[in-house]
């Protein structure tokens, strides 16, 4: 992965279709960002097929989709209960599972993943999906870190692959950065501009960078909180309230590292440091690749740089 070489210009290759209306969402991975973005998708009126490797995880994906649209309808339908529960079911209604992610492509119009962020595993996925899914549909990664074009490489729809990236919880974060590759069509980044839109998001373009604009950002900053920790020069609790009280962040960044996932935090990490070995902004924490090692990946572990049992 090369830093800095900017894609400048996006490639206007003919898609083998016009813009394509997406209705019909399959979403891989059933974690916190796949589950998030499937409730959004519902909740506009998509139908969406949720993928994970098991049952169980399937299950639990279901259940906090619906936990999280009664938080949403609280809100939303405060004074109006039935319809708020009318709005619950209907979105439930719009979301089927499958451990068979290629039996159910070949209905869909975008088939978006959200699984571990390894390129190997990604690209094994989407070279396996190209061969089955429609020549109409679009492709796109959730990569918080990884090359889209990397990614894309695996298939034979460079024009119809892009990246929509989310943030998380994705029912409350606003954002979606919308990454074309050099190879993207026109036509298929519209699409996917369309769909942020329908998904009620506001919508920033990227180009093909590493981290796109976000985390280009936030990992440099996380990162530093974690060896200015390690060399003691405060304490997590102290460096936490000083960034929600000094800046107005609403979490401090252990309890950002923790809520995103700190397998996450490292595996963009591993990526970036091996690409940029002379670069300390990208240089390896001992304490992160401890906590991993040990399974304290957060809050969805019970535990990270906090302890939530
Ligand atoms: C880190 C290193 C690098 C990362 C690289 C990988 C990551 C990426 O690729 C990109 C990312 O996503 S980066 C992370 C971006 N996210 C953030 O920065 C979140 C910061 N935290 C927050 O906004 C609030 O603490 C938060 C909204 C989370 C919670 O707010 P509060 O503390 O005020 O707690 P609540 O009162 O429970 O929630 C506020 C309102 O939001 C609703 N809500 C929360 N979670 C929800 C969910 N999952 N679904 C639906 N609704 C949800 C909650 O109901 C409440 O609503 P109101 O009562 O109406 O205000
Ligand atoms: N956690 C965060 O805050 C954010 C993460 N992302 C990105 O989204 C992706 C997913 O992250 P999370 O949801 O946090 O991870 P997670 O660990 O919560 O969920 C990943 C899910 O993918 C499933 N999975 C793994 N390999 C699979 C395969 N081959 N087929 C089907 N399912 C498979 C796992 O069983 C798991 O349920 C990663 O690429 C990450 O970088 C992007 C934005 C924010």
């Amino acid at each position: 992965m090369a830093f800095f070489s900017h894609q400048v210009c996006r490639g206007f290759s003919s898609s083998a279709v016009r813009n394509v209306v997406i209705k019909h969402v399959t979403i891989i991975g059933g974690g916190q960002m796949g589950a998030g973005i499937a409730q959004v998708a519902a909740s506009t009126g998509h139908s969406v097929t949720l993928v994970d490797t098991n049952e169980d995880i399937l299950k639990k994906a279901v259940k906090g989709i619906e936990g999280n649209l009664k938080r949403v309808v609280k809100k939303k339908f405060a004074d109006k209960p039935e319809a708020g529960e009318e709005f619950i079911q209907k979105a439930l209604q719009n979301v089927s599972t499958s451990t068979d992610a290629g039996s159910v492509v070949r209905d869909s119009d975008l088939v978006l993943e959200a699984i571990v962020e390894n390129l190997k595993i990604k690209q094994d996925l989407f070279g396996g999906l190209d061969k089955l899914a429609p020549a109409h549909t679009i492709f796109a990664s959730n990569t918080s870190s990884l090359p889209i074009t990397d990614i894309a490489s695996s298939t034979n729809r460079l024009d119809r692959f892009g990246g929509l990236h989310f943030f998380n919880p994705v029912p409350v974060m606003k954002l979606v950065e919308v990454i074309a590759t050099s190879a993207t069509s026109q036509e298929t980044f519209d699409s996917l501009l369309n769909f942020s839109k329908k998904l009620g998001k506001t919508s920033v373009s990227c180009k093909d960078t590493p981290g796109f604009i976000v985390n280009r950002l936030l990992l440099p900053y996380i990162m530093e909180v974690i060896r200015m920790y390690e060399r003691g020069d405060g304490s997590k609790e102290d460096i936490d309230i000083a960034m929600k009280l000094g800046c107005g962040y609403p979490m401090g960044p252990f309890e950002l590292a923790d809520y995103v996932g700190l397998d996450t935090v490292k595996f963009i990490m591993d990526g970036w440091s091996a690409a940029n070995p002379d670069n300390p902004v990208f240089a390896q924490s001992e304490l992160l690749t401890k906590l991993v090692a040990e399974g304290k990946l957060g809050k969805k572990t019970g535990e990270g740089f906090y302890k939530y049992k």
